[in-house]
């Protein structure tokens, strides 16, 4: 069962978690007292430490300036925070690719390039992963046009594990600037298109948008030159959206994983995008999406169902069989990096410097890139309203802000710089001495180890952020607050405040006079209830660290895989079109069952409630491509053709009516010979009592849901959501059942079949296995069949209660058990009496009493026992082909040979079908070709189809 499977595997999932985290706890007990041992070592012999840090990070060498010389000495560096070493057990080979490297390029020569570490939160959580043999794919923030500074500067990135992805000036502009910078960040931080530019940016969204695929493509291309069968690719960020579908077109078994650093907004956010669904089919091309917290991945699937009217699971998004795994994984930093930065001497003076040099005042902390998401010009004016508001403070508090330039290529960033300065000379001017300024601004960032003495030395840090992914600055500054414990005022919109929510003092960082409350709440706040916040945090970011970040998405990817692989083992196997066209020239006497909606109507792309256009969709038609082939078909001595579909008789006579064939409406209950009259296959005794208690229900939800509507049929009511809004329409399901099953049907004869998108109630045993029987009983005497039916095609897009259909010719296949069933097999069951429908009166008539020669047709399943006094459905189902041979006087009516039965599901990749096809585009395809094949049949010789056999 699906529910089974998947709670094993959730639950297999989770048994090798805990293992992992005991095996985890044990490894850093052993470590710690490793670590103890060198210590005391280290500490007898003295200033070892700080040649270990520059070892162990390798690009924390770039002190003063921050840069890094590519010279073979500085390339161990990065290498070392990633790779293997020597004598160590074979590491899972890792492609990361982002963006940015973790460094930028600075040319000295034509062949010479020294490299800068980038600053940023991913940057910062990648340097903490270890023990993976890792490469970084991405761009070095430079334009290299000429041949000789690509191959120079190749060549330096490779001393640090990095592969360059060379973008001319155009691209940067429109898919970094453009696309990616001004379009897509501010929309995930919810901000909406730049306001001065909005008009101009729609106009260039789709040229923007162009460059964006061709950039993610150009990736693609890198990875794929050095990708190695088994590798994890990793790739990063709201950059490279696009790159999933790229890698997967490439090489569909690559294991590929994407993780977004920003929010996932909204899908009401989501949905304004030009590209919406475009990119969200693309990044479900990966095998496992991430995100930092749950409520992004909740809008992230809710964008998947909402807008390409997808399937949402517990387990993430699912299209047709294939599912994609979505998850929150929340990034964490390298803790013990920054302990170990406190303890250097270096980082000790800083320290002393920073304290005696704001000795007597309070030391505020802002470390923010300059970023309108950051919230800047709203920390500072919190900041001028406590100053306002709180006088005795005025000389004893100062702000640093340390404001880190970025994307300063594009216009809005230029503006918040020229508005941030003004804000600070404006509160300078305002509150300063001719000693003093309450804000030290910096337009520029730090190295390491001087963020980490400020950290140390600060006394209330401030994220102030309108909306962040993570923050890694809040973790930052609460590792390095082993001493003094200081207050974190951390902004409820920045993904940290999930995880050090309980410790900080969380703000809406809009209001103004919150924020500069809880200033005055940090800077006054008691001592032990500084400790006690801080305690907690502290616990949270040495635990979560990067590394565990790393290790759980890259574990998670790889059993997303092998799980995906044996749900792919369980799918069948596309129809095998030549060998089943090569059986039925052979064969003498064919029958063809065909389901019609979804396998005989035109592809429609299933969008939901946004797309798709609900009238016509509505009205089954079908497809205008399959009138010859099925009029040839139909027209073949030895082919019988039967349409059996869950719509009503109306629908199948107007389209279907012209063709020589049979038709078996609403699951089979009605059965004609477009020649013929209805005749009813209903069994005797049908209790159709329940009928107007749910009609009564179905017609109160179709109210209150707008764009649902409900079919009554003769024998089942079927209430379709398909088009209303899709989570609404769950719960409206969720609440529908639970009003039928303590009401109207609690002790009714009933079957509820819930689709994805509806619900039906059936009349127990009304399923197209229990009617197929019936049906051929018919066709068989009608036919007056001397020859056995020697081939049976059966194609459909068929419900789970349906399938029986295809368990009906295959006695060893469990049928699936129908959904919330309520058969009462012991309740007296009534016969169905002639009805109305689709507004016109239908002649109706038992087949029982409709047949000429009741004497000599074989017996209809109706009138047989094992069908009339016991309406299991598994009963029906279950019947083997020999049982059906007994039907014709004793000789046999069915001879498929084993081999000779294709049944064959339509788009619907869990099935107990033996093939697939994919959608009803290739049902047209299939049957064109069987047409032709059937009308040449005549004159050429069938070899050519034989060969399949
Ligand atoms: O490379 P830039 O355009 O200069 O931008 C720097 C990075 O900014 C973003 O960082 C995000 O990632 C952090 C770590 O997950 C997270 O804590 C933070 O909230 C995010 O804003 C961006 O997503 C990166 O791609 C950029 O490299
Ligand atoms: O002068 C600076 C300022 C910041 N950072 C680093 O930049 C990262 C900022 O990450 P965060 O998640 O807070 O925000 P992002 O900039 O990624 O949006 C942190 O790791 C900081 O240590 C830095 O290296 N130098």
């Amino acid at each position: 069962m699906l529910g089974n499977k998947y709670t094993s595997r959730s639950q297999n999932r989770i048994d090798r978690l805990l293992r992992e985290r005991e095996l985890k706890k044990l490894n850093k007990i052993f470590t710690i007292d490793d670590n103890n041992a060198a210590d005391s070592s280290r500490n007898s012999s003295g200033g070892e430490t700080e040649v270990l840090l520059e070892d162990e990070m390798g690009l924390g060498e770039a002190h003063e300036g921050g840069v890094v010389e590519a010279s073979p000495i500085s390339s161990r560096t990065l290498r070392d925070g990633f790779g293997a070493s020597e004598g160590k057990p074979m590491k899972q080979r890792l492609l990361v690719v982002a963006n940015r490297l973790p460094v930028s390029a600075f040319r000295r020569g034509e062949d010479s390039w020294s490299l800068e570490i980038s600053a940023g939160g991913l940057v910062s959580a990648l340097l903490g992963v270890k023990d993976v043999d890792a490469k970084w794919i991405g761009w070095a923030g430079v334009n290299v046009p000429d041949i000789v500074g690509q191959k120079a500067l190749r060549k330096a990135l490779a001393e640090k594990r990095c592969i360059p992805v060379f973008l001319d000036e155009e691209i940067v502009h429109q898919y970094y600037n453009g696309y990616c910078n001004n379009i897509l960040w501010p929309l995930f931080h919810y901000l909406g298109l730049p306001q001065e530019d909005r008009l101009a940016t729609t106009r260039s969204f789709q040229s923007q948008f162009d460059a964006y695929k061709r950039a993610n493509q150009m990736f693609a291309d890198v990875v794929n030159q050095h990708y190695e069968e088994g590798d994890v690719v990793w790739c990063h960020d709201y950059h490279l959206m696009y790159l999933p579908k790229c890698l997967k077109e490439y090489n569909s078994k690559m294991k590929v994983g994407w993780f977004l650093h920003t929010p996932f907004p909204s899908s009401e956010i989501h949905r304004t995008l030009p590209s919406r669904s475009e990119l969200l089919r693309s990044v479900l091309a990966a095998d496992l999406v991430g995100f930092h917290t749950y409520d992004y991945a909740r809008h992230f699937v809710s964008a998947c169902t909402r807008i390409l009217g997808l399937e949402g699971t517990p387990e993430g998004v699912e299209d047709q069989g294939k599912l994609t795994r979505v998850s929150a994984f929340p990034i964490g930093i390298d803790s013990d990096r920054f302990q170990r930065a406190l303890e250097l001497s270096a980082v000790k003076e800083d320290i002393n410097e920073l304290s005696h040099r704001f000795a007597g005042r309070k030391v505020m902390l802002g470390v923010d890139r300059l970023d309108m998401i950051k919230g800047i010009p709203q920390k500072l004016l919190a900041f001028e309203k406590f100053l306002e508001e709180n006088p005795v403070w005025r000389d004893k508090v100062v702000l640093l802000q340390i404001a880190v330039p970025t994307r300063t290529d594009v216009p809005e960033y230029q503006k918040l710089t020229s508005q941030v300065h003004e804000i600070v000379g404006r509160i300078n001017g305002r509150f300063g001495t001719l000693t003093a300024v309450p804000i030290h601004h910096l337009d520029r960032s730090l190295d390491f180890q001087a963020l980490c003495a400020l950290y140390a030395v600060t006394d209330v840090a401030l994220v102030t952020s309108l909306r962040d992914g993570m923050n890694l600055v809040s973790y930052e500054f609460v590792a390095c607050q082993g001493i003094k414990k200081g207050v974190l005022i951390l902004s409820e919109f920045a993904g940290a405040a999930q995880s050090l929510g309980a410790g900080a003092l969380l703000v809406n960082p809009w209001n103004i006079t919150e924020v500069a409350d809880s200033i005055a709440d940090a800077l006054n706040m008691p001592a032990d209830e500084r400790e006690k916040r801080h305690r907690h945090n502290y616990a949270h970011v040495t635990t979560h660290t990067a590394q565990d970040w790393a290790e759980t998405f890259v574990s998670e990817l790889n059993d997303t895989v092998v799980e995906a692989q044996i749900r792919t083992r369980q799918v069948p196997p596309l129809l095998p079109s030549e060998l089943s066209i090569g059986r039925f020239l052979k064969s003498k006497n064919r029958l063809l069952i065909l389901g019609f909606s979804s396998t005989l109507t035109e592809l429609v792309e299933s969008s939901g409630r946004r797309g798709g256009d609900q009238i016509k969709e509505m009205e089954l038609k079908l497809h205008l491509d399959l009138k010859g082939p099925l009029r040839t078909l139909c027209n073949d001595p030895k082919t019988t053709v039967v349409i059996l579909s869950g719509s009503d008789r109306s629908v199948l006579d107007d389209n279907f009516g012209e063709y020589n064939m049979w038709l078996a409406a609403e699951n089979g209950m009605f059965l004609r010979l477009t020649c013929g009259e209805w005749m009813t296959t209903m069994p005797e005794h049908l209790n159709m009592d329940w009928v107007d208690s749910v009609k009564h229900v179905f017609e109160y939800f179709t109210e209150r849901t707008p764009r649902s509507h409900f079919e009554h049929r003769e024998t089942s009511l079927l209430w379709n959501y398909k088009y209303a809004d899709i989570e609404f329409g769950r719960l409206q399901a969720r609440d529908m059942l639970q009003h039928l099953w303590t009401g109207p049907i609690s002790n009714a004869a009933v079957d509820v079949v819930q689709g994805s998108r509806s619900v039906e109630v059936r009349s127990v045993g009304v399923t197209k296995g229990a009617a197929i029987d019936r049906i051929l009983g018919e066709i068989v005497h009608s036919k007056n069949m001397v020859t056995p039916i020697d081939y049976v095609l059966c194609i459909g897009h068929f419900l789970g209660k349906d399938e029986d259909i295809y368990s009906f010719f295959e006695p060893e296949l469990p049928s699936e058990p129908g959904n919330c069933s309520r058969a009462k097999a012991s309740e007296v069951i009534k016969p169905s009496s002639e009805k109305r429908h689709g507004g016109k009166q239908t002649n109706i008539k038992s087949s029982s009493k409709a047949s000429p020669s009741k004497n000599h047709r074989a017996p209809l399943a109706s009138e047989r026992k094992v069908s009339s006094s016991n309406h299991s459905t598994k009963t029906n189902a279950w019947r083997s082909p020999q049982e059906i041979t007994s039907w014709h006087e004793g000789s046999s009516v069915l001879d498929l040979k084993g081999d000779n039965y294709f049944s064959c599901s339509v788009g619907r990749k869990r099935s107990n079908a033996r093939y697939l096809l994919n959608s009803s585009e290739d049902v047209l395809l299939f049957l064109k070709e069987l047409a032709i094949a059937c009308s040449k049949n005549g004159y050429l010789n069938s070899k050519h189809y034989s060969n399949g056999d």
